[in-house]
């Protein structure tokens, strides 16, 4: 473990098991308060199902998903996936981009914060009748969708449709959404996937303003290694369902394991330098931006 800052989320034995496909297999580690931890690995290494696991979506066949909020823990393998976000603080972006297209900019914001609206609405009534303590909530919902947009410069745009937004902010206003929900840990699976430099480097900047602004942490699911080199504070790096790294971007990028594992050397103690240092470049090269995006 690179970092002794405060856990955040610790992980520890987690294995997922499907049928007799080991999907990730005994990985432990932690992801500290106010960090940047990424999890990579070639395709098909466990880092989704990893995910999966963290957010309810699966329950791991074993292990422990230890989160800490505010000095309380909460144990994730045991919660339903609405109380791993709403209770423990966990929120999630996905692989495709999962926005309300037909919804405005603005509406996709308030909807993330709708937990909030629909207790002081005491589940419609005090909405219905338009009562104090809701129109509060609401303000405060619309103050909080408007200060995220300007954050990532839609406010302009906050009566457009959602889904024709060019697709690097969509993107953004994707990680804008999962924010309005007041996370402790943001988790994001692929958020550069299919961007331009350019986009890249908005991302870049928006996530170190999440964890350095509002002391959020970020567990980062990335291909792209401009992103996970340049922004990550600890990289976790799985392969066939297993750990094989963990520490700083440094330290990872420099393991013989890890530049095996992507650019499937044979054993070898060795590897020249260039080769370490290769590693970015050939993964950023992997990095398609999807068919008719932005
Ligand atoms: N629901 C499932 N049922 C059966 N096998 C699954 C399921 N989910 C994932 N797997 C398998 O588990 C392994 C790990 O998949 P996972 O999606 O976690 O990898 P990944 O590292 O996220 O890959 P990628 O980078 O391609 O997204 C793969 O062999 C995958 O086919």
């Amino acid at each position: 473990m690179a970092s002794d800052k405060t856990p955040l989320l610790e992980v520890e034995h987690l294995t997922m098991r499907f049928g007799g496909l080991v999907a990730v297999d005994d990985v432990s580690f932690v992801a500290a308060d106010r960090e940047i931890t990424a999890i990579i690995g070639p395709n098909g290494a466990g880092k989704t199902t990893v995910f999966n696991c963290l957010t309810g979506f699966y329950k791991p066949t074993v292990g422990m998903l230890r989160m800490t909020r505010n000095g309380s823990e909460f144990l994730l393998e045991r919660m339903e996936g609405h109380a791993i976000a709403r209770v423990a603080g966990v929120a999630r972006t996905f692989q495709n981009i999962r926005l309300f297209a037909n919804m405005s900019v603005l509406e996709n914001l308030l909807v993330a914060q709708h937990n909030k609206l629909q207790l002081a609405s005491a589940f419609s009534l005090a909405g219905v009748f338009g009562f104090k303590g809701y129109r509060k909530a609401e303000r405060e919902a619309i103050d909080q969708a408007r200060y995220w947009l300007d954050r990532i410069n839609l406010l302009a745009r906050a009566d457009f449709s959602a889904g024709n937004l060019p697709y690097g902010d969509q993107r953004r206003l994707e990680i804008a959404r999962a924010m309005c929900t007041g996370p402790a840990m943001l988790c994001l699976d692929e958020p550069a996937a299919g961007l331009n430099p350019r986009e890249s480097g908005d991302l870049n900047e928006l996530l170190t303003f999440i964890r350095d602004e509002h002391k959020t942490g970020v567990l980062l699911i990335e291909h792209d290694m401009s992103v996970v080199m340049k922004i990550s504070d600890h990289v976790v790096v799985l392969d066939y369902g297993r750990k094989i790294s963990d520490g700083s971007p440094a330290e990872v990028r420099a393991d013989p394991a890890v530049i095996r594992a992507y650019l499937g050397e044979e054993e070898d103690e060795d590897l020249p330098d260039e080769i370490a240092a290769d590693l970015a470049g050939k993964q950023e090269a992997g990095t398609a931006r999807p068919e008719g995006q932005g």
